[in-house]
Order: structure tokens, then C-alpha cells, then sequence
């Protein structure tokens, strides 16, 4: 339970209280004083159970802020208190709710445009008071005042527990895969009101238009790993025309796609911003961002186009935003490379010649026959400065980044063998001696990133060397 400083059974004239945007128990009655006091409390609450919800659910940032919910007017949150509890009462419970405009797969794979979706959003029952039936009465007060049924409600990404809680409570059982992080029920779709395919529709009665009903908004659903970072493409009418008999031949093919490529619950991994719906939703005057040119003025499929992407980006940005959950998998560890075994003696050490090392009484002077270990203090530790200065004619290198040597392979081999002027802009690492360039087509690349590993063919890297090239357009 969550205590509070102040007393909160002012603000709890019952058990189930419910607040909008304006940030105000849908009881309270008072004056400008009173509700800014009301409203300054029930912040504390919000902001405190809404964290509470983020850390039992593992996320990064709440979903349930105050702010938020003071900034957006399609929101409700119940929250469940129990005034006998302690001096000033306690908060036991959360469960914030919305609508959303959302485009979702049907049971055979069908797209459909929903308008005002029943979302939940977050829902929280504090952990001393769980599986006490808390969860359920806050929920059923919730679809009562709301007028929904649960199996018309759509999920932003369930928990385990509150699939548990649906599955027990109202027998929700097979969801209907999407390619957003919404979880849907079978029996989303049913009933008289239900949105035709590809058209717009509420979920709860609108009517479709016939030009919506059999217009295919052309989603690219493939397990692409562009489809699999950015979600659904839009292709286009053409190229959707083509396929257009194949994908309706086959739902099944198409779940299973989908099933693929969907993130599992609130725990799927956050998707990058979708550069193509940043580029499409720029023109879309609705939202006030761009000039309204291009998407805003394209009629029909157009304006759907736009929402799609606008859906698709704004999902994904506020994903990004809340960082309201862990990423599935944790980012690999950058791979180390294998320690090298001892070096081996080079049969014939090449002898270099610093260009006029700077004489220092207290140092050694420069060694002049490089071996592994006066390599590594020249180019391998690159946080150091190196024992005598290289110039760029040796090295080749316009702008000599510290610290890329050891980011590229922090090996004791770590060399340039730039012995020669390169033309301008052109990057060698590494390349063992005597395996300079003989061909002239080999080097008038533009761009060209070379590395191969040791024990292969080539002969280059036959001791684990590192052929690193870089070639970059000339600026002038
Ligand atoms: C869109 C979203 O908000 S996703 C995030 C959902 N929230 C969370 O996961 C936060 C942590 N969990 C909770 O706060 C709660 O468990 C809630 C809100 C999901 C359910 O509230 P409760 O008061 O526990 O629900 P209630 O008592 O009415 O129902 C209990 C049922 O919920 C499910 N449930 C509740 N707690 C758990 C749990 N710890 N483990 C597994 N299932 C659970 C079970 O089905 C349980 O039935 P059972 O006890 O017979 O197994």
C-alpha cells in the first residue's frame, strides 16, 4: 500500500475514484484553492504509483505520469484506495486506460484501421495487496464506466500477470498476432460493428465505407529484417496489385509472418525510428508538422498512408521516449578479440627511421626495429602518445584519431605501413610489409572497407593481420 504525507481520503470520497486530464478526482468539487491543492496531491499519487508499476513491470520510466495524462485527453485512470488503512489512508491500485487509432491484423490477416480503440495502457495492483481480487473490482468499475467488454479491448504489451489475470477473469485466451506491440483477443473483430477489412471503423460500431472496405492499404508484411526493424512497409498500389491475390490466398502464411515479426508483450524489443514514416508523415498537415504537401494532399490512399506511418512512427518513438521496457535481448557485449598468441620473431625485422624523434635526455632513444611491443606503443595504445611522432606522410592519416586503434584491434600487430604518399583522404591500417597495392584497379575505389581474419587464403593475413582500408570521395 502507498502511504501519502497528507490525508488522501478527501480525495477518495469512495473506494474507485477516476481522474482525466484535468487532473481532479471525477468527484471533487471545490474551489480555485482547493483544486489546485486537489490537483498537486493527486500528481503525488499518480507520479508514485505510476512508478511503482514501472518498477514491477522492469521498465525504465513509467508510463503513468501525471504530465502525460495532464497532456492527453483520450486517458483515464482509475485508482483504487483504501481510506482504512493507516492515518491518512493508502493507495492500493492503478489502471489507466484510453482509446487509440490503430491499424491491426484480423484473425485472417486482414488489416483494418481501428479509430478509438479501448486500450489499457497500465494497470498496477500495489504487490502486498496482488491476487486479492483488487485487480478485478478496479477492472470491472473500469469497464462499467467505460462501457467496454474485455474482449474488445486492445493491451499495450501484457505483462505475464495481467495475461494470467485476462485469461482467468474473462477467458481470454488466443490472441490474434499484430505487427504493433497491441495485444487483441479473438472477438475483437466480431459483432455487427465490427471494422470491415483495410477500412476505418471504432470496433464498436462504425460503419464502412465501401471505398475503405475494399481498398488494400498495401502493408509489406515480410520477415525481412527490414520488416522485423521497422515494421510494416507500405509498398504501394502497383507493386500491392501484384501481390495482392497471393497474400489473400494464403492468411495463413501471412499470421505466420506476422507471428514472426511481432514483438512478444511489453517486453519485444523497441524498434528504431522508421525513417520512411518520418519522411511520408513530414508531409501530413494533420499533426501541424509539415507543409501538408505531399501525404495530406494525395487523396485517400494517401491519407491513409500517412496515418500508417504516423502510427507506425509515433508508436515506435514513443517507445523509444517512455523507454518503458528492457530491451529482449541485452546489447551483446562487444566481442573482444582472441588474445593473439605470442608473436613470433618477424625473420627479417624492418627497419623504419622516425623522421627526427625529438631528442630527450630522460628517454631511451626511439627504437628503430619495430617488434610487436614497440608497435603497440606506437599505434596499439593509443591513449598514450607515441614515443616519437609519426607525420601524416607516414601514417597517411588527415586527421590522426587517438583511441580508434584500440576500437579497431588492440593488438600488439596493430601497424601502419604507410611508407609511401597516399593521394588525399585515403586511411591504411595495418598492411603487412612488402603487400603494397600492385594492381591500379585494386585502389580507385571510392569506397572500400576491407578485413580479412588470419589463416586464410590470400597470404596477406596469414600471421592474423588486420587489412583494414578506408577510401572516402575526394571533397575537392
Ligand atoms: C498493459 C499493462 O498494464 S501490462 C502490466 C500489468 N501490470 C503488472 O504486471 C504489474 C504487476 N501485476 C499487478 O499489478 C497485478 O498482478 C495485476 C494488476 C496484473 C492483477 O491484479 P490482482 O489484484 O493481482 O488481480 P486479481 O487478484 O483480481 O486476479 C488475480 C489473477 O491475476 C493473475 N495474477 C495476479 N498476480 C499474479 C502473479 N504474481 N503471477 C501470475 N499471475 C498473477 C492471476 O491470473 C491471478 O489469478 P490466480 O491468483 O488464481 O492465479
Amino acid at each position: 500500500m502507498v502511504d501519502f504525507r497528507f490525508d488522501i481520503k478527501p480525495l477518495f470520497p469512495q473506494p474507485i475514484i477516476k481522474v482525466t486530464s484535468n487532473l481532479l478526482p471525477h468527484t471533487f468539487r471545490g474551489d480555485r484553492r482547493q483544486c489546485l491543492d486537489a490537483t498537486s496531491k493527486m500528481s503525488e499519487i499518480i507520479d508514485s504509483l505510476g512508478q511503482l508499476s514501472a518498477t514491477s513491470q522492469g521498465l525504465n520510466k513509467p508510463v503513468t505520469t501525471a504530465q502525460r495524462l495532464r497532456m492527453c485527453d483520450t486517458q483515464t485512470i482509475y485508482l483504487l484506495a483504501d481510506t482504512e488503512a493507516g492515518h491518512n489512508g493508502a493507495v492500493a491500485g492503478l489502471l489507466k486506460v484510453g482509446t487509440k487509432d490503430l491499424y491491426l491484423f484480423d484473425e485472417t490477416g486482414q488489416s483494418r484501421k481501428v479509430e478509438n480503440a479501448p486500450s489499457i495502457l497500465d494497470f498496477y495492483v500495489h504487490e502486498t495487496r496482488q491476487r486479492a481480487g483488487l485487480g478485478k473490482r478496479l477492472f470491472e468499475t473500469m469497464l462499467q464506466e467505460e462501457k467496454w467488454t474485455p474482449v474488445k479491448c486492445s493491451v499495450d504489451r501484457p505483462s505475464e500477470k495481467l495475461v494470467g489475470f485476462l485469461r482467468k477473469h474473462y477467458g481470454l485466451r488466443h490472441m490474434i498476432p499484430q505487427a504493433n506491440n497491441f495485444v487483441l483477443y479473438h472477438g475483437f473483430f466480431d459483432g455487427p460493428g465490427a471494422p470491415a477489412a483495410n477500412g476505418n471503423g471504432n470496433g464498436n460500431g462504425d460503419a464502412q465505407s465501401p471505398q475503405h472496405a475494399t481498398r488494400n492499404n498495401g502493408l509489406h508484411i515480410t520477415n525481412s529484417p527490414n520488416t522485423q526493424l521497422f515494421g510494416a512497409t507500405y509498398l504501394g498500389e502497383d507493386s500491392n496489385r501484384r501481390r495482392g491475390s497471393q497474400q489473400q490466398n494464403s492468411p495463413n502464411t501471412l499470421i505466420q509472418q506476422i507471428t514472426q515479426i511481432s514483438p512478444s508483450g511489453r517486453y519485444g524489443a523497441p524498434r528504431p525510428t522508421c525513417s520512411m514514416a518520418e519522411i511520408i508523415h513530414a508531409g501530413n498537415s494533420k499533426n501541424g508538422k509539415g507543409g501538408g504537401s505531399s501525404a495530406e494532399s494525395n487523396s485517400g490512399n494517401g491519407h491513409d498512408i500517412a496515418e500508417i506511418a504516423a502510427q507506425l512512427e509515433q508508436q515506435t518513438l514513443a517507445d523509444i521516449e517512455a523507454q518503458r521496457y528492457e530491451p529482449e535481448f541485452e546489447p551483446e557485449p562487444e566481442v573482444e578479440p582472441e588474445p593473439e598468441p605470442e608473436p613470433e620473431p618477424e625473420p627479417e625485422p624492418e627497419v623504419i627511421t622516425p623522421p627526427s624523434p625529438p631528442p630527450k635526455s630522460h628517454t631511451p632513444t626511439p627504437p628503430t626495429v619495430r617488434s610487436p611491443e614497440v608497435a603497440e606503443s606506437i599505434i596499439g595504445d593509443n591513449r598514450r602518445p607515441p614515443a616519437f611522432q609519426l607525420s601524416k606522410q607516414h601514417t597517411g592519416m588527415k586527421n590522426r584519431s587517438f583511441g580508434v586503434g584500440m576500437a579497431v584491434m588492440p593488438s600488439s600487430k596493430m601497424e601502419f605501413d604507410q611508407m609511401e604518399r597516399e593521394d588525399f583522404g585515403v586511411v591504411k591500417i595495418n598492411r603487412p610489409p612488402g603487400h603494397d597495392v600492385t594492381s591500379p584497379g585494386q585502389d580507385n575505389t571510392d569506397a572500400m572497407s576491407t578485413v580479412s581474419s588470419g589463416g586464410g587464403g590470400g597470404g596477406l593475413t596469414d600471421q592474423g593481420y588486420y587489412d583494414l582500408k578506408f577510401y572516402h570521395n575526394k571533397l575537392w
